[in-house]
């Protein structure tokens, strides 16, 4: 369980690539147990905005508060709270499935063993291919592994980029109640998808990205004043 005080906050929100002005003025609120997600046309700056929430880039800019402390992106403390799952998956070709979760679980300062990233590998269905080098799975394969880290890994914050991406149907069920799951634990998701999968709308926040959007917070708060 995660804390049920938990909040996330960002305000002042822009990005400008090159000479192009993708978004400015934008704010969002989410609390435990619920998902922001992201909308907005191919370009409109979704996924620099994910990655300018985990300190991947600096092309946008804004101001971050977590449980009403002002953060930057590049804080640990605040880094430690999130799981980051983007459209590359950081796994490494010729290595295996554990070793690709052993390594990417590490990288984020958490450590599972062997036995712990089999059970996890068998819950995404990829039982037996445990030593199945990375480069030579099939593309819904390879996004099952990378998801597997959100069964190995404790943060209350996933940030995930287009996750339903090459699943099958099955895939997109065990999501769904996976996603379920983090959240009725109190945890929080912020989010980029076509189609919204473990969310119920009581606990789902929209935030259109548009350029010059200034519509105002994006909260569920907010939108039942
Ligand atoms: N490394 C980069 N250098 C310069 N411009 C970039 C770079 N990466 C992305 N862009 C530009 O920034 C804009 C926003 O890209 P971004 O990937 O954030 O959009 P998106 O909303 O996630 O799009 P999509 O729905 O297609 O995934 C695009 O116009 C893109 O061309």
């Amino acid at each position: 369980m995660f804390d049920a005080a938990s909040k996330f906050h960002g305000s002042q929100l822009h990005c400008q690539r090159d000479d192009r002005l993708l978004f400015e003025q934008v704010e969002f609120e989410i609390h435990a147990g619920q998902a922001l997600l992201i909308e907005g046309a191919n370009g409109a700056g979704k996924t620099s905005l994910l990655r300018f929430l985990c300190g991947l880039n600096q092309v946008a800019e804004g101001e971050l508060t977590w449980c009403g402390k002002s953060v930057s992106p590049s804080d640990r403390d605040y880094a430690s709270k999130i799981l980051y799952i983007g459209h590359k998956s950081g796994m490494k070709a010729d290595l295996s499935c554990v070793e690709n979760l052993s390594m990417l679980v590490r990288l984020d300062g958490e450590v599972a063993d062997r036995e712990i990233i089999e059970q996890a590998l068998d819950q995404v269905g990829l039982y037996g291919f445990e030593d199945r080098p990375a480069g030579r799975l099939s593309a819904g394969q390879h996004r099952r592994v990378a998801l597997a880290r959100l069964l190995l890994q404790k943060k209350p914050l996933w940030v995930l980029d287009e996750p339903l991406t090459a699943l099958d149907v099955q895939g997109i069920a065990w999501l769904e109640s996976t996603i379920a799951n983090h959240l009725a634990k109190n945890g929080m998701i912020v989010m980029t998808s076509h189609s919204v999968v473990g969310v119920n709308d009581n606990n789902l926040v929209r935030l259109p990205l548009k350029t010059g959007a200034t519509a105002g917070i994006a909260s569920k708060t907010e939108a039942s004043q």
